[in-house]
């Protein structure tokens, strides 16, 4: 039985991992499950999986829940997050939390030696580097949950790093792969929100329709399989269905297919090396599909996208900046403070005004992810 703490237990990522975990009750056990505020969510679920640890995002959301659930172990903010993510029983660490706040649980978990699935991707952008360098220093396999991640990690199972020609990324494209830059001005949280394929948490939702979901995947893609920028490629392709493919340098392509699912990539990531039935997930129907589409993606379009191979690129403190300026915007775009267009001037902003630091240690990405934010809030209040 293995034991596995969810962090982000009441997220969209979240509440798939449960559904994941329900179909497997005799090979998987809910020892931790963190979340921030939803009490009411999460209610239900402490009810029906019993776990030993709870972890909330504050003091106030641990009074809440105290008044509803008498539990002897209810732990708080970052801290709670290690504390899940290092305790003994643990065997598996899934990471779905939104945000770079996952990082430190991240690196504490692979210092234990905890298998790690994660969704995160944030945690990736901001400090690749040193999760990287973490990783292999203590032999960690991180298991990839994001969709086109999870395709990459299969099509390159059993392969040659030195064989890869390039790594192609899809892209559905977003809420707003219809429209032209002109008609984005005057669109709404609402229009954002309004995924074509997918049904996800908010923040992640407008980094799709934005290109910036693309973008932190390149970086994320850079680092899980330490290919180049230049050997990775993003390829629009509205109907999710190829999830990424691989390129090698005798010109075969390995693609990833499947129903546009996460049960299937949470699942992958929970089981593997094996593979378990998945019943609650529609197969693949290619037939009622009947055409796949691709498209040149085009940079001038989606300038989050440029901006991510750049900072990426750059590297050191970079995509650091990049995440925290974007985590800000969405968040201030989802609040109803700036317009859509405006996520990508502030970003952009963010980027000329940053001095890159090289190399950046665990409290040098910390503060300049927390002065960043500041910086976005600053302009637009
Ligand atoms: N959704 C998807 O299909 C995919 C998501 N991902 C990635 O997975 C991650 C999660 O995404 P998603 O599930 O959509 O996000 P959601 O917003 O749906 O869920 C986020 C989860 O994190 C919790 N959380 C937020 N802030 C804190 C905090 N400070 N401390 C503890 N817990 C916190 C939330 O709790 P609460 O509910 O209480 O706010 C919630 O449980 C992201 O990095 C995303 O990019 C990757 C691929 C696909
Ligand atoms: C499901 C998943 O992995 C998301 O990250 C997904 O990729 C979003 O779709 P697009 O960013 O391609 O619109
Ligand atoms: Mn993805």
């Amino acid at each position: 039985m293995k034991q596995v703490s969810l962090l982000g237990a009441t997220g969209s990522i979240g509440i798939q991992t449960l559904d994941v975990l329900r179909l497997h009750p005799d090979q998987f056990s809910l020892y931790a499950m963190g979340f921030g505020r939803n009490v009411e969510k999460a209610l239900p679920l402490i009810r029906e999986f019993e776990p030993s640890m709870i972890v909330v995002q504050d003091e106030e959301t641990k009074r809440k829940l105290e008044k509803e659930v008498a539990h002897p172990q209810i732990l708080c903010g970052g801290e709670g997050l290690i504390e899940a993510s290092v305790a003994e029983p643990v065997d598996v660490v899934v990471n779905a939390v939104m945000g770079s706040i996952g990082l430190p649980a991240t690196l504490k978990a692979i210092q234990s030696k905890k298998q790690i699935a994660i969704a995160n991707k944030e945690t990736l952008v901001t400090a690749g580097h040193l999760v990287m360098e973490e990783a292999k220093k203590h032999d960690v396999n991180l298991l990839p949950v994001d969709s086109e991640h999870s395709a990459i990690f299969q099509a390159l199972n059993g392969e040659q790093r030195r064989d890869i020609n390039k790594l192609i990324i899809t892209a559905s494209g977003g809420s707003f792969r219809d429209q032209t830059r002109e008609e984005l001005a005057g669109v709404t949280v609402d229009d954002a929100l309004n995924h074509p394929n997918w049904k996800m948490g908010a923040k992640i939702t407008i980094d799709s329709a934005s290109m910036m979901n693309k973008g932190l995947e390149v970086i994320e893609a850079h680092w899980l399989f330490d290919v180049p920028y230049d050997q990775i490629h993003v390829i629009l392709h509205r109907e999710s269905v190829i999830h990424s493919m691989v390129e090698y340098v005798d010109r075969n392509v390995i693609a990833q297919l499947g129903t546009p699912d996460m049960k299937v990539p949470i699942q992958y990531a929970l089981t593997y090396p094996e593979r378990k039935e998945l019943p609650i997930t529609k197969n693949l129907n290619l037939e009622e599909i009947a055409t796949l589409n691709f498209q040149k993606m085009d940079m001038d379009r989606f300038p989050c996208l440029r901006m991510a191979f750049e900072a990426g690129r750059a590297g050191g403190s970079m995509p650091t900046v990049l995440n925290a300026a974007n985590e800000e915007a969405v968040q201030q775009f989802l609040e109803g403070k700036i317009s859509f267009l405006d996520i990508e001037k502030y970003i952009e902003q963010a980027l000329e005004n940053h001095d890159r630091i090289h190399n950046p240690d665990l409290s040098t990405i910390i503060s300049i992810d927390k002065e960043t934010r500041e910086r976005v809030r600053f302009q637009i209040n």
